[in-house]
């Protein structure tokens, strides 16, 4: 069986990046639009229902007018934007989020692929909610820096071309400063937590990678649980996937951005003092991959019943 797939949004950094992925597959067939009539609504719509897959790479407002476009009940959406991951009748794109996820991905018609951000947020924190080692309602914190290839194509010219209005050579900036990032509410609600984290996002001079991290005392958690009772619980929950890892820390003084860049693995760590009884989770992984492409990628394999981590680096 072929998958006949359109990618929209397929000249922007997301886009590109899963097109690159799947050129090389021979169950795919990539239907394209001219450069000219990439923008064209008619087209568009043309191609959307005319497909079995679509990937949505595009900015909030274009994803759901590509929604709004199809017609037919037959098409299948991956949406890559942040505009249906809270919303009703969309199936949340993590498929290691809880047991039995990716089978209500493989059945699902619309699917809406995680944010950079809440992958790992979710990733470190999902499986100790489930297993009652922290509280729904526990003020949780979450960290992290990001490349910059994670705000498209404008931040790229933001961080490389000079002559760009927005130029900047810093290094590292902090932002989402109003406390108010747009990944919250997704955060919160596959979380299945009260509130939502206190988020501290930055970007940093690097293109692509992440690192970021979620601060827990465990001597203050009802149950203080020790070190090793969370990484046991992540290694539990991530125990059959090929895409998520829990490494252990002994040998680790260090750990970088660039880590887990250029694939679409998601790496897990656990760091601790047993004595003070505080602990760091980290995660590691690109934005690009197991952030935005690699998810998509993953998607598209677990609906269209193919092997689920065909063309993913890992
Ligand atoms: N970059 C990342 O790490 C991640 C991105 N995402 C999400 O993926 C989506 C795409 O992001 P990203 O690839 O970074 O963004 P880019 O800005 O790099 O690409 C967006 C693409 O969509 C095109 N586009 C805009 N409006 C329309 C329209 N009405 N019809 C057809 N095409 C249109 C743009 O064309 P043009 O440039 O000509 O306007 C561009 O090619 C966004 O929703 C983003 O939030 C999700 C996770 C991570
Ligand atoms: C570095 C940077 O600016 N990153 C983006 C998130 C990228 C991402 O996850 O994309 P979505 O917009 O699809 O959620 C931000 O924090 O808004």
């Amino acid at each position: 069986m072929t998958v006949r797939l359109f990618i929209d949004g397929a000249a922007g950094t997301t886009g590109l990046e899963i097109r690159e992925r799947l050129a090389p597959r021979s169950e795919i067939e990539l239907l394209t639009l001219a450069d000219k009539d990439r923008k064209d609504p008619a087209k568009r719509a043309g191609i959307l229902n005319d497909a079995d897959f679509v990937i949505l790479c595009l900015p909030d407002d274009a994803a759901r007018e590509a929604v709004s476009l199809i017609t037919n009940d037959r098409t299948r959406v991956i949406d890559a934007s942040s505009a249906h991951r809270v919303a009703d009748g969309w199936t949340y794109g993590m498929a290691e989020l809880e047991p039995g996820q990716a089978a209500a991905i493989a059945e699902a018609k619309r699917v809406s692929n995680p944010g950079c951000w809440p992958t790992g947020f979710l990733a470190l924190v999902r499986p100790l909610v489930r297993a009652g080692l922290v509280p729904h309602d526990w003020p949780l914190s979450y960290s992290g820096a990001s490349g910059y290839s994670g705000g498209g194509r404008s931040m790229i010219a933001e961080f490389e071309d000079e002559s760009a209005e927005n130029y900047t050579d810093t290094a590292y900036r902090a932002y989402g400063l109003g406390l108010a990032h747009k990944h919250l509410p997704e955060m919160q609600k596959h979380a299945r937590i009260a509130q939502p984290p206190i988020f501290q996002p930055a970007v940093a001079r690097v293109i692509r990678g992440m690192l970021s991290e979620v601060p827990l005392p465990l001597m203050a958690l009802p149950r203080k649980p020790a070190p090793a009772a969370i990484e046991a619980a992540l290694q539990e929950a991530y125990r059959d996937s090929p895409v998520v890892r829990v490494l252990p820390t002994a040998d680790t003084g260090a750990v970088r951005i660039e880590e887990d860049a250029g694939s679409d693995r998601l790496t897990l760590r656990v760091f601790a003092n047993a004595e003070s009884g505080q602990a760091r989770l980290v995660a590691t992984y690109d934005n690009l991959g197991k952030g935005a492409g690699g998810a998509a990628v993953q998607n598209l394999n677990i609906m269209a019943g193919l092997d689920p981590t065909a063309g993913l680096t890992l």
